[in-house]
C-alpha cells in the first residue's frame, strides 16, 4: 500500500513502513548476496567498503541538515547523539573511525578512502541526494528517511556471521562497526518510528513518510547496483574509479 487513499492508523502506518522494508530493503539485493554468502573477491570487498565509506561520511551531515531544521530543543538534543556516534568525540572513537579500521584490514590506503576519489560516481550521486533530501523535505519526512534502519541490525548479523566465516582476510576486530550498530540502529530507529507516527497525521504528511522510505530504499539499492555493474557483471568501471589491480 504506497498509494495512500485515506488516513491511516499510527499501527497501519507503522505496517506500511515495515512492508515496503520487506519488499524493497537493500538485503535482497544481488551484491549482498555475493558479500554474505563469501562469493567475492579481496579487491570486491574492498570495492564495496571503499564506496560506503561515502555513505558513512554523509550521514552525519545529513544528520546536521536535520538538525537545522528543528525548533524542538528536546529532539535536537537527542538527534545530535548520531553525529556524536558517527564522528565521536575526545577519547571516544566513532563510527568513521570503526569504518576506516575494517578498510584498513582489507588493506586499504587511508588517505584514498577519505579522499573518495575512487568511489563510483553513482555512490557519490546517491549519497549526496540522501544529504539533500533531508535538507530539503519538512521535519517528519526527513525523520522518516531514516527508517531503513529498522531493517538494519538484520543485514548487520547476517553480514558479521556471513563475512566471519566465508572469508579469510575478515578478522572479528574489523567487523566492530557492525556489533556496535546493533545496539545504536534499534534505538535510533525505534525513536524516529515513534516520532513519525506521532506527527504524521494527515494523508499528505503520512504519503511524505512512505515515499520518504521508498526514496531511501533506492538510495541504498542504486548503490548496490553500481557496484554490481562495475565490480561484479559486466565489470564496468567508470574512468578513475577504483581498481582492485592498481592497489594489490
Ligand atoms: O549496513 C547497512 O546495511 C546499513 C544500512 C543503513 C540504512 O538502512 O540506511 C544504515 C547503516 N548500515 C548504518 O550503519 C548507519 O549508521 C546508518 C545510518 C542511517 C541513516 O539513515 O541515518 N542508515 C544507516
Amino acid at each position: 500500500m504506497t498509494r495512500l487513499t485515506r488516513l491511516l492508523s499510527p499501527d497501519e502506518l507503522e505496517a506500511a513502513l515495515r512492508a515496503i522494508g520487506r519488499e524493497r530493503y537493500h538485503n535482497l539485493h544481488p551484491f549482498h548476496h555475493l558479500l554474505h554468502g563469501g562469493k567475492l573477491s579481496l579487491g570486491q570487498v574492498q570495492a564495496w567498503a571503499l564506496n560506503r565509506y561515502c555513505y558513512q561520511a554523509a550521514i552525519p551531515r545529513k544528520d546536521a541538515a536535520l538538525i537545522s531544521k528543528i525548533h524542538d530543543r528536546e529532539l535536537r538534543r537527542v538527534w545530535a547523539q548520531r553525529i556524536i556516534d558517527h564522528d565521536g568525540r575526545e577519547q571516544e572513537e566513532g563510527g568513521i573511525e570503526r569504518w576506516l579500521v575494517l578498510t584498513d584490514g582489507l588493506g586499504l590506503p587511508r588517505d584514498y578512502v577519505i579522499s573518495r576519489e575512487g568511489a563510483l560516481p553513482a555512490t557519490v550521486f546517491a549519497v549526496e541526494a540522501y544529504v539533500r533530501f533531508v535538507a530539503e523535505q519538512p521535519p517528519v519526512v526527513a525523520v522518516s528517511s531514516c527508517l531503513t534502519e529498522l531493517f538494519a541490525p538484520a543485514i548487520h548479523k547476517e553480514r558479521i556471521v556471513g563475512m566471519l566465516e566465508n572469508y579469510d582476510f575478515i578478522e572479528d576486530r574489523v567487523l566492530a562497526y557492525f556489533r556496535r550498530r546493533l545496539d545504536q540502529a534499534p534505538r535510533d530507529a525505534d525513536f524516529a518510528l515513534d516520532y513519525v507516527k506521532r506527527h504524521a497525521l494527515t494523508i499528505a504528511e503520512q504519503q511524505g513518510v512512505i515515499d520518504a522510505l521508498l526514496f531511501k530504499c533506492n538510495v541504498l539499492w542504486a548503490q548496490l547496483d553500481a557496484l554490481y555493474a562495475a565490480y561484479v557483471a559486466p565489470g564496468m568501471v567508470p574512468p578513475g574509479a577504483f581498481r582492485p589491480e592498481d592497489w594489490a
